[in-house]
C-alpha cells in the first residue's frame, strides 16, 4: 500500500508526525466537492448551527473556527451566543426551533455548558440527524451497535483517520485511551474495538498507568492535563495522538497550546505522534463538517420516504 501524504518523517530519527492540517484541509475539500454535488441535485444548502452559552475565550476562537471553515466546505453557518445566564428552558427552546428548521441540518451545543444546566438533557433533544456531534442517545447506541446510518463524534472519528494514516489494519493492536469522557474518550474506545484492537479505557481512579501506557502500540490521550503523558511511559515506536489542547502561560506573557504528551520527550520513543496545533484539533473540524453532509444527506433520504423515515431506518437497521 502507499504510504499516506500525511505522514511527515522527523529529520532527526524521532517519532514521524502525523499532519492533521494536511489532511483535515484534504478532507474539507472533498466535503466541499460533495455538498455542491448535493446541490445540484437540488437538496439545500447544509447548514450547520452552533450554540455557544457564556463567554468562555478559547470556546470562541473554536466557534470562530468552525464558522470559516463551514463556508469553507460551502455550506451555511448560524451562531447562536447566548448569555451564561440563559436557563435549560431557553436552550432547551432553541434546540427546538433549530430541529424544526430547514435550513439547519446540523446542530452543536458546544461543551463544556454552565453548570447549571445539564448536558445529557440537551444533547438528547437534538434530533437524532441533526446530532452533528453524535453525542445523544441514538448515535450513542447506533455506533455501539456498530450500525452504519449513525453520526460518529468528530473528534474521535477524525483521530480514527490520523490513526488509519499510520495503519490502515489496527487488527490485534493494544489500545490505550486516556480519558473517558462522553465526548471523546468513550466514543473513541468504540471506535478502536470496531478496528479489532484490544482496548483499555483509564481514567483518574486507574492504578499504574505508566506500567498499562507501556504495553500499549496505540495510545490516545485525552485529559485535559498538559504534559501528562512522559516519554518513559511509551513503548518503542508506539502510535501516539494527543487530543488535549491547553493554552498555557509563557513568561513574556503571551501563551501557547500545549497537549496531554509532554513532546519533546515523547517524541523520541514513539514511532508516529500528533502535533499540537495541527494534529488533531483540525480534523475536529473537518469531521464536523463531514458530520454536516452526512445529516443533510440522511435528512434528504428520510424527506422522501415522509416524516418518519430517519425512524424507519433505525427500525429496519435493527
Ligand atoms: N483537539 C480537539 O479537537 C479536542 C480537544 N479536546 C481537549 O481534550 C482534552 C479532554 O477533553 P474532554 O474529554 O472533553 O475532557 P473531560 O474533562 O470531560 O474528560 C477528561 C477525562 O480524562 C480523565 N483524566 C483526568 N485526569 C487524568 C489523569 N491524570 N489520568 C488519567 N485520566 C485522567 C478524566 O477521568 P474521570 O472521568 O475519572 O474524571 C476524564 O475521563 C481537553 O484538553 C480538551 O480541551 C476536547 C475535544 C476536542
Ligand atoms: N459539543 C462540542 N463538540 C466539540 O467538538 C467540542 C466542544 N463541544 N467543546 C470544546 C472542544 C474543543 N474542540 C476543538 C476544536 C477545534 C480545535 C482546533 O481547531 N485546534 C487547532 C488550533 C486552534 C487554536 O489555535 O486555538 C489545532 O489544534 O491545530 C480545538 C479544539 C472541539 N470541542
Ligand atoms: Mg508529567
Amino acid at each position: 500500500m502507499a504510504a499516506s501524504p500525511f505522514l511527515r518523517p522527523s529529520p532527526t530519527d524521532g517519532a514521524t508526525l502525523i499532519d492533521g492540517k494536511a489532511m483535515a484541509n484534504a478532507l474539507t475539500r472533498e466535503v466541499s466537492e460533495a455538498v455542491a454535488e448535493l446541490v445540484a441535485k437540488g437538496a439545500p444548502v447544509p447548514g450547520l448551527a452552533v450554540v455557544l452559552v457564556g463567554n468562555d475565550p478559547a470556546s470562541e476562537i473554536y466557534v470562530k473556527n468552525k464558522a470559516i471553515q463551514t463556508h469553507r466546505a460551502g455550506m451555511r453557518s448560524f451562531m447562536h451566543m447566548l448569555p451564561e445566564s440563559t436557563t435549560q428552558a431557553e436552550l432547551m427552546a432553541l434546540v427546538s426551533v433549530l430541529n424544526a428548521d430547514p435550513q439547519v441540518q446540523g446542530i452543536l451545543v458546544q461543551l463544556p455548558l454552565p453548570p447549571h444546566i445539564d448536558p445529557v438533557v440537551v444533547t438528547n433533544a437534538i434530533h437524532p440527524d441533526k446530532d452533528v456531534d453524535g453525542l445523544g442517545v441514538v448515535n450513542t447506541g447506533r455506533l455501539a451497535l456498530g450500525m452504519k446510518n449513525g453520526l460518529v463524534p468528530c473528534t474521535p472519528l477524525g483521530c480514527l483517520m490520523l490513526l488509519q494514516a499510520v495503519q490502515a489494519d489496527m487488527t490485534g493492536r493494544q489500545a490505550l485511551v486516556i480519558g473517558a469522557s462522553n465526548l471523546v474518550g468513550k466514543p473513541m474506545a468504540q471506535l478502536l474495538l470496531q478496528q479489532n484492537c484490544t482496548v483499555t479505557v483509564a481514567h483518574v481512579h486507574t492504578r499504574n498507568l505508566p506500567e498499562i501506557c507501556r504495553e500499549a502500540d496505540i495510545v490516545v490521550v485525552a485529559t485535559g492535563k498538559p504534559r501528562l503523558v512522559e516519554g518513559s511511559w511509551i513503548k518503542p515506536g508506539a502510535t501516539v495522538i494527543d487530543v488535549g489542547i491547553t493554552r498555557l502561560p509563557q513568561p513574556d506573557g503571551r501563551s501557547r497550546l500545549v497537549g496531554d504528551v509532554n513532546f519533546p520527550e515523547v517524541e523520541k520513543v514513539a514511532g508516529y505522534l500528533t502535533p499540537v496545533p495541527g494534529g488533531v484539533g483540525p480534523m475536529t473540524i473537518a469531521c464536523l463538517l463531514l458530520n454536516t453532509l452526512k445529516a443533510a444527506r440522511l435528512q434528504k433520504k428520510a424527506g422522501r420516504e415522509g416524516e418518519e423515515g430517519a425512524e424507519q431506518d433505525l427500525g429496519s437497521g435493527i
